[in-house]
């Protein structure tokens, strides 16, 4: 079936000024609704992701047997099967969602059944191996297709497993853990940079028994996890689009409220400071061990200064570097990104992209195979921007269009639905044409 793209017109802004709450983290959604789904009871949620990518978690989880009800203002009810799922009646449908397959494969593994797990072009254009490589050596019985989806698990009990990470994946990570939880014995995954920890929190929400250092996190198994009530802090890889618009023009105000700010995902938030961002953060608390805070930022009068993310900060920081691209030619002194290959195999090849689409803007940039140089004191004009069907490449080059000469096309604007269906709503609001 071919659908068409959608396009959406940008017009620059004068400033940003408002004040904010953002729906709930993608990534903390993911494992909620997963371990709810599994778990013993009814788990509770408010602000949910609104996110496709989520819903598509949910869908797998409910063919698996679990009960999912969507009721008012976001709030979803999770009775879980109670560690054990039901065989489902076709193939799980994971649609764009790299977490949900990777994820979802961990989980099934060890399970009783035969499961086949599909996703969409993009999706099925994205490695694989690296979860099929640690699942195969506990034992599990999982079939790529040349590397990539559709993915055949036939269900078989595992053993335990040391294994450390060749790229720092938290969905590599998160996969093993899940097949870990339901192994006896021990199973231990050790990184090389800290990824992303809302598993191992949301692991010990439900009630699992985790253990971590700095470099490892282990898990013994076989553990019954028990339904938990919670909210979704706001997502912070959504408020980047926001945060970095804000901070291109001085001036600008930005408050957003109950902003997931765990540290392994708020880096952003330095970076934006280093560039000359003043940002306070207020009321800090804590739910279910994840931090939740406001946020608050203004732009520097004399324009962003200069910044180079590498090592472990750009993994760190890999879903907001497309949009820290974006912003990059209004610096004055540019943006270097290295060690970001990863950006490559997400929704789209995002170095590519990034780099295609700046250039049609008008913009001098270097590309690298592992990232780009992006110098600062440039000038862009408005284009049609291609974003790939990739969510975060098409509210990427709408915050870029904000400071433009004249006006953007976003050709598959509908992407970003994916992770934050209300980004073009919420930037009207926000922007002062
Ligand atoms: O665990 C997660 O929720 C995610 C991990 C990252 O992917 P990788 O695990 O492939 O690095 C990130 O890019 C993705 O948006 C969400
Ligand atoms: C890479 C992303 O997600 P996923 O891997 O779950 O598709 C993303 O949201 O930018």
């Amino acid at each position: 079936m071919h659908t068409a793209l959608e396009e959406r017109l940008i017009r620059p802004a004068r400033n940003i000024n408002g004040s904010l709450r953002l729906p709930g983290d993608k990534s903390i959604s993911h494992r909620y609704g997963m371990l709810s789904a599994f778990a013993q009871g009814t788990s509770r949620f408010t602000n949910f992701s609104t996110g496709a990518d989520c819903a598509s978690t949910l869908a797998c989880m409910s063919a698996l047997g679990a009960i999912v009800e969507r009721k008012e203002d976001g709030v979803i009810e999770v009775t879980g099967v109670g560690g054990k799922v039901q065989q489902p009646t076709g193939p799980l449908d994971c649609g764009n969602s790299g977490s949900t397959m990777r994820m979802i494969s961990g989980l099934l593994a060890p399970q009783q059944g035969e499961f086949t797990l599909i996703g969409d072009a993009s999706l099925s254009r994205r490695p694989m191996e690296r979860i099929r490589k640690p699942l195969t050596a506990m034992g599990a019985k999982l079939m790529l297709t040349e590397g990539h989806a559709p993915i055949t698990i036939h269900g078989a009990p595992l053993t335990a497993l040391d294994y450390t990470t060749p790229v720092p994946s938290a969905q590599v990570k998160t996969c093993v853990l899940l097949a870990g939880l339901q192994t006896p014995g021990t199973t231990t995954v050790r990184e090389a940079v800290r990824t992303r920890d809302h598993s191992e929190l949301a692991l010990r929400a439900f009630g699992a028994n985790i253990e971590r250092g700095l470099d490892y996190v282990s898990i013994s198994g076989t553990q019954t996890l028990s339904a938990i009530e919670g909210a979704v802090p706001g997502d912070i890889s959504s408020a980047a689009f926001f945060l970095c618009a804000a901070a291109l023009f001085p001036g600008s105000q930005l408050l957003l409220d109950s902003l997931g700010l765990n540290p392994t995902r708020a880096s952003l938030l330095d970076v934006l400071t280093s560039l000359g961002t003043q940002i306070a953060v207020l009321n800090l608390e804590e739910k279910h061990s994840e931090l939740v805070g406001t946020v608050q930022v203004s732009a520097p009068a004399e324009g962003l200064g200069s910044t180079s993310v590498t090592g472990a900060l750009a993994a760190q920081l890999i879903d907001e570097l497309p949009v820290l691209a974006a912003i990059a030619p209004y610096t004055r002194g540019g943006i270097r990104i290295r060690d970001a290959k990863e950006l490559r195999v997400k929704e789209s090849d995002r170095i590519a992209l990034v780099v295609q689409n700046l250039r049609t803007m008008g913009a001098e940039v270097e590309e690298f195979e592992d990232g780009m140089d992006v110098p600062g004191g440039q000038t862009l004009h408005g284009a049609t921007i291609d974003s790939g069907g990739d969510h975060r490449i098409a509210m990427a080059f709408s915050v870029a269009a904000l400071r433009a000469e004249g006006e953007t096309l976003i050709s598959g604007s509908e992407s970003a639905a994916i992770s934050f269906p209300e980004f073009f709503d919420l930037l009207d609001f926000i922007a002062e044409r």
